[in-house]
């Protein structure tokens, strides 16, 4: 008989609000309001049972397998569950790293979400929720997708909102391979802290499910934070916005990728294109999702 396996598909995310509070709190987080929506770019996961744990990259990655935060999402989910996360999960990535598109974290919220289906767990069970607490702020989120607000450290679910699905958005990648890690745009926010937009006006926009509203609510307060670390990201921000059939552009999370939400898919191709062919940017066409994770397979 064939060994099961489960295919996961793994959806990135930008943040269509961003709201960081001024000053870290004791365990050197910071006081976050966000509005999240998956998008159609993907990493596919798929796990198997076997004999011990094993996590493999395609393409390769530059970092010991112990740090990927797939491995330490399945090694969290056997201490949580007091069981062996014995399987093979092999990770075709294709969403860019240090870019604010959630990569790290949507593949661990599809490991706990395969590992809690292959072992039968009651998906209410709040340690799955813990468990990606545990591996990292945006890991939550990904459990439930498509559009939701979350506060604390950005990692505790507020409220699930009717998606935007099929809304066309434009991705941009400025050029500095590096990218930022949170971690990075973070520490420059502390130099220069401001306050987070108006959230109210976004919450309003979502439960109105009123488009035009909710294109006005976009912002992230952390963005000039991002650009402070990466300056080509203020220069991609202006040029995105000065583009025909914006309908709002910001930075995703902490960045370095930044995402215009478009009118029609023929806007964000057209803007797509010319970010490649006149600048060489890497660069995206996407839509927002309906949901988070799926099984694909299994
Ligand atoms: C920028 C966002 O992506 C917006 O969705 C998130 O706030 C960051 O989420 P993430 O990358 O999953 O964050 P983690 O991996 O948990 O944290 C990485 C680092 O970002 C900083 N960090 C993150 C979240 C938060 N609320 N406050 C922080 O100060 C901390 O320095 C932390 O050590
Ligand atoms: N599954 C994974 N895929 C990619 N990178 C990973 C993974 N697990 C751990 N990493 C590490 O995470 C780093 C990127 O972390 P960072 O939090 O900045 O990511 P990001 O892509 O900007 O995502 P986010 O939007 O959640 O901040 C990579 O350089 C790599 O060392």
């Amino acid at each position: 008989m064939a060994r099961p396996f489960l295919l996961i598909s793994a959806p990135a995310k930008i943040n269509l609000y961003l709201g960081v509070h001024p000053g870290k709190e004791e365990d050197g987080y910071h006081r976050v309001d966000t509005v999240m929506t998956t998008i159609d770019l993907t990493d596919t996961v798929e796990i198997a049972p076997a004999d011990e744990l094993f996590v493999r990259v395609t393409p390769a990655q530059d970092f010991p397998m112990e740090q990927n935060t797939a491995y330490r999402a399945a090694r969290a989910m056997g201490d949580a569950f007091g069981r062996q996360a014995n399987f093979t999960i092999l990770i075709d990535k294709h969403i860019p790293v240090r870019a604010g598109l959630g990569g790290p974290s949507t593949d661990a919220a599809a490991v706990i979400l395969g590992i809690a289906h292959l072992w039968d767990l009651d998906p209410l069970d709040p340690r799955i929720e813990q468990v990606a607490q545990g591996i990292g702020a945006d890991v939550p989120f990904f459990l439930h997708g498509s559009i939701a607000w979350l506060a604390q450290r950005g990692d505790t679910l507020q409220e699930l909102f009717a998606p935007l699905t099929a809304t066309p958005v434009a991705l941009v990648r400025p050029p500095g391979e590096a990218g930022v890690t949170s971690q990075e745009a973070y520490a420059a926010f502390d130099k220069n802290p401001t306050a987070p937009a108006d959230l109210g006006q976004m919450l309003q926009a979502l439960r109105a499910h009123d488009e035009a509203s909710i294109m006005q609510a976009v912002a992230n307060n952390l963005a000039p934070a991002a650009a402070e670390v990466l300056p080509s990201i203020a220069q991609v921000l202006s040029w995105m916005r000065a583009q025909p059939g914006v309908r709002a552009a910001d930075v995703c999370g902490s960045g370095s990728t930044v995402f215009a939400i478009c009118k029609t898919q023929r806007d964000a191709e057209a803007m797509v294109s010319a970010a490649q062919n006149e600048h060489g940017w890497w660069a995206k066409v996407a839509k927002m999702e309906k949901t988070g994770p799926v099984i694909l397979h299994g």
